[in-house]
């Protein structure tokens, strides 16, 4: 046991011996409680027993971890849970007996934190740990809990500036022979280039600079998958208390963690939901803020900010997201704090700028015309949309061995090894239509975010779903909310907001029968820039950010109102019902465009349709009798059913977003609609 007077006598005993005493005073002081056990483990043996002799319990990393890891993760599937079939029991030196005596940890969830903290020291490379009783009885939510608002959000956490960007600009995923770092910025962020200029030019870490062209042509984005590079995002100034001045710092972003290093579309949603239980709500506006650069410079939301992935979006959430940080409001911290607050009180602001929210929605306004209401993903015949995104050849991102099987009797049919043909068919030697088919439906597949599924595979670019109509759907009613709770107050005291008529001419919207109504709305609507806009839509500060305005000083205007953005949103809902809906199955399904019927194949996106307020209350109470079962699993619901999946072998394997697999966002996405539309 560690005691009071252990305390005293390690404070000198360990200066200077290189084991980091000071941070164990820290943890001590802060942590251990009078008589509480406090285990510590060491590589070297003279530190075992220099810690014995000084009463704690020691514990070798090295030795615990492996062994202990074996004997409890029995399936394998490195984790230690209740499924887990061993003995749970461990033995520790007790320290009161200079690790002579035992003692056992028992049970699956002392043992999981225990070997989650040696794990934990052993990639931070630390020779050794002190670890209060208390956080090995830590129940295991709470646990995961704390660590994600205390330490996760922060090791996820990136800025693409001198001080952050090292770490983003390398890139698991480049195949390439050019392995040189790189950073490709829009052609119009002055600001950008200015700022990587002088990093480039005072760092020695080889960085290259290239500027993106005006028009980036799925020609163009296809050069670079034998370059490929990060993707600048917004810069702001900020106050640096170490510089005693205002500097440029990368607006801040979250990424997914592992291969994936960047900040990814849908990702950053549910991303930005965490932040605001966490009271991060500084963190989420920049995540939109990051979204407003990129509709404005790429022309999209990106699938993520890499070259390769320049001519694909993924799943749209920035109005729910917007709307969620503007809302934003700070927990009351009375003396009970709430399970998710740790440590000290945050001091999260509230973000309830008005301004801001105005200056997102028109960029979300922007994003529905030209990206989801454009060619290609625009179906003219319904006003549905499909995730088609434009694009050359293979995605260049994915593992090596992930298409050998798709490339492999084309190979053989030009008598050529699979890397010959790859490389014949990359370089437009060859021509293979069904093969430019395929890849067209898998880029597809990749903007949906459900890469990969037998939902989607061979057709994804000609389905049009229910989770994009779902999302588009929102997107329709959100911005109808958005214009009568910030839009600029008309003359005649009615809200509406100052479209630029070029965005509005770029989607498809002119050959559906609603524009006949948009006419009739947006009559006498030429707005006069200078009269009646505020400044700050088309007013740059370019001393202290690069996220852009939305509007141009030369844009021609058109005012729209909520009613028309009302009237969007009930024609999808009632086309929507008319094609997907199926009242015997219990579900919304897929629509399928070249087979002209509804798709048969079960997915719990299906559950889209209440969070996105598409379903009615009849609707969403059949959903919850007949489809939602079809779902539902021990821990949750599952992507699909094994029905739809089908039979896997060694020709069709398993596909992560299919049955049986169950992944977060679908959990997210079904409590939010049933709490909303059913349970409330
Ligand atoms: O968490 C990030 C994303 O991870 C998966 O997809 C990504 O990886 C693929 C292969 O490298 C890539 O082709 C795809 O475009 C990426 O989005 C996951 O399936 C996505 O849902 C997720 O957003």
């Amino acid at each position: 046991m560690c005691g009071p007077c252990t305390r005293s006598v390690w404070d000198t005993a360990l200066r200077g011996m290189g084991v980091g005493s000071w941070v164990v005073r820290a943890v001590l002081a802060a942590q251990v409680p009078e008589g509480a056990p406090a285990v510590l483990h060491t590589q070297r043996e003279v530190y075992v027993r220099l810690y014995q002799r000084l009463g704690f319990a020691a514990v070798d990393v090295c030795d615990v971890l492996p062994g202990n890891k074996q004997q409890e993760d029995t399936n394998g599937d490195f984790q230690i849970t209740i499924l887990d079939g061993g003995p749970k029991t461990l033995k520790l030196g007790s320290a009161e007996s200079h690790g002579f005596n035992k003692y056992d940890l028992r049970g699956t969830y002392v043992l999981s934190n225990l070997l989650q903290e040696l794990a934990l020291a052993k990639d931070l490379g630390k020779q050794f740990i002190v670890l209060p009783e208390s956080k090995l009885t830590e129940n295991p939510v709470h646990r995961l809990s704390r660590m994600i608002a205390t330490s996760f959000w922060a090791g996820l956490t990136r800025t693409m500036d001198r001080k952050g960007m090292h770490i983003i600009c390398q890139d698991p995923k480049n195949r390439s022979h050019d392995q040189s770092l790189k950073i490709y910025v829009p052609y119009e962020d002055h600001v950008a280039q200015a700022y990587y200029r002088n990093v480039v030019e005072t760092t020695a870490w080889g960085l290259q600079l290239h500027v993106l062209p005006p028009d980036i042509s799925p020609e163009y984005v296809k050069t670079l998958d034998e370059h490929p590079g990060i993707l600048s995002l917004a810069l702001h100034k900020t106050y640096d208390p170490l510089a005693r001045a205002e500097v440029w710092r990368g607006v801040p972003f979250v990424v997914p963690g592992g291969r994936f290093n960047e900040m990814y579309g849908w990702d950053s949603y549910f991303e930005t939901l965490g932040l605001l239980v966490d009271d991060k709500v500084d963190l989420g506006k920049h995540m939109v803020d990051n979204f407003c650069y990129q509709i404005h410079h790429y022309g999209k939301i990106l699938n993520a900010n890499r070259t390769y992935y320049l001519t694909r979006s993924q799943p749209p959430f920035l109005t729910d997201m917007a709307r969620r940080v503007h809302a934003y409001q700070a927990p009351p911290y009375a003396a009970e704090p709430s399970h998710h607050h740790h440590g000290p009180i945050p001091t999260a602001p509230v973000i309830r700028d008005d301004a801001w929210l105005l200056r997102v929605l028109l960029f979300a306004i922007k994003e529905y015309y030209t990206v989801w209401m454009a060619a290609p993903r625009i179906d003219n015949a319904t006003g549905l949309s499909a995730y088609h995104p434009t694009g050359i050849g293979m995605p260049p991102e994915t593992e090596a061995t992930h298409f050998l099987h798709v490339l492999a009797p084309y190979a053989r049919k030009h008598g050529v090894s699979v890397e010959e043909f790859q490389h014949m068919y990359n370089s437009r030697a060859v021509s293979e239509p069904d093969l430019d088919a395929y890849f067209l439906h898998d880029r597809a597949v990749r903007e949906s975010g459900h890469d990969t599924t037998y939902r989607l595979e061979h057709r994804c670019a000609s389905l049009l779903t229910v989770d994009l109509n779902a999302l588009l759907h929102k997107y329709e009613a959100d911005i109808a909310d958005l214009i009568d709770q910030v839009g600029v107050v008309r003359p005649d005291g009615s809200k509406a907001v100052p479209v630029p008529t070029a965005w509005w001419q770029s989607s498809a919207l002119p050959t559906l029968d609603e524009h006949a109504d948009i006419a009739v709305l947006c009559a006498n609507a030429v707005a006069d820039l200078a009269r009646d806009v505020p400044a700050h839509l088309y007013t740059p500060d370019h001393a202290h950010t690069s996220v852009p305005v939305p509007l141009r000083a030369t844009d021609t205007l058109h005012w729209t109102t909520s009613a028309v953005w009302r009237h969007r949103a009930a024609r999808r809902r009632a086309t929507m019902t008319r094609l997907m809906w199926d009242e015997a199955a219990g579900e919304f399904f897929d629509w399928d465009m070249a087979a002209n019927a509804r798709s048969a194949y079960h997915s719990v996106t299906t559950l889209w349709a209440l969070w996105a307020h598409v379903a009615t209350r009849a609707q969403a109470d059949r959903m919850v009798e007949v489809a939602l079962p079809r779902y539902e699993m021990l821990g949750g619901l599952v992507s699909g059913t094994e029905a739809s999946r089908g039979a896997v072998s060694l020709d069709r394997p398993n596909r992560q977003w299919d049955y049986p697999f169950g992944w977060a966002p679908h959990q997210i996405m079904a409590w939010h609609g049933l709490k909303e539309l059913v349970f409330d």
